[in-house]
């Protein structure tokens, strides 16, 4: 589709112009705040399948000219929700060297470095993903908040090939490695929303879960992330720095978000 960019003439302020459903309901990020909380004593603690790859697997792991992606085994999927939502890909958001704060949901209105989006689709009601992507209960995204802090050795497992992917469309294969160590040790507590894509076409088509805690990587790590990469091909004159790379957060309307925790 058109180009598309964080700021500037394409940033989000315009999505709307060439993505209608940018400008529509249901849009995320949101602030989770406080208030809007409610428990439900139905929502089930997280389960996933088959996370733990082999070193033997190859990932893809690629600059996609908006964000790092990894590429994922459809043998991966969340068992726990009414329908099995099988892995596609894996990807960030993070802020810039200058600016520490690049999180797209942010937490009483605490945002944080970087955030990371396991996207999964209705694999029982959908062949792929393209026929997902569009559908009210196609997606469902699993969002994990990055402070930095401690050094994160699940991480490091790819932040190690970065520099293979500097321009956009590069892509590398890297070893697979447990992808479950990428996630917060606790899967119970987490926010639970009806949402959208954060990026063009923006279609309201996923159910969120935003986990409860966080998860850190070290300022080493987090600037490796925030200055390795460019939004711009190889062969282009003019690099352009890919960094703050997080929609802004949307307006929640009446929606209101649940909690799977009570304290
Ligand atoms: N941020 S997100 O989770 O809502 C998201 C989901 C998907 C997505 C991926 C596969 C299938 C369907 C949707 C793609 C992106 C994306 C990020 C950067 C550049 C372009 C696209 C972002
Ligand atoms: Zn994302």
């Amino acid at each position: 589709g058109a180009k598309w960019t964080y700021s500037g003439p394409e940033g989000e302020h315009h999505w709307p112009k060439h993505y209608p459903y940018c400008g529509g309901a249901f849009q995320s990020p949101i602030n989770i705040q406080s208030e809007l909380l409610r428990f439900d004593p139905t929502l089930r603690p997280i389960e996933i399948q088959n996370y733990n790859l082999s070193p033997n697997e190859q990932l893809t792991l690629g600059n996609n000219g908006h964000s790092v992606q990894i590429s994922l085994p459809s043998k991966m999927h969340i068992s726990s929700l009414h329908h099995r939502y099988t892995a596609a890909q894996l990807h960030f958001h993070w802020g810039s060297s200058s600016r520490q704060a690049g999180s797209e949901h942010t937490v009483n209105s605490k945002q944080y470095a970087a955030e990371m989006h396991v996207v999964h689709f209705n694999s029982d009601k959908y062949p792929n993903m393209s026929m997902a992507v569009d559908k009210s209960d196609g997606l469902a995204v699993l969002g994990v908040l990055v402070e930095v802090g401690e050094f994160n050795p699940a991480f490091e497992q790819f932040l190690k090939f970065i520099n293979g992917i500097k321009y956009r469309d590069q892509r590398v294969q890297v070893p697979g490695f447990n992808i479950r160590a990428l996630l917060p040790a606790r899967l119970d507590e987490y926010y639970r929303y009806d949402g959208s894509l954060t990026t063009p076409p923006c279609y309201p088509s996923v159910l969120w879960t935003v986990f409860r805690n966080h998860v850190t990587i070290s300022r080493k790590q987090f600037l490796a992330l925030a200055t390795s990469l460019y939004s711009s091909h190889a062969q282009d004159s003019a690099p352009v720095p890919l960094n703050g790379n997080y929609r802004k957060p949307q307006l929640a309307d009446s929606r209101i978000v649940l909690v799977s925790f009570k304290e």
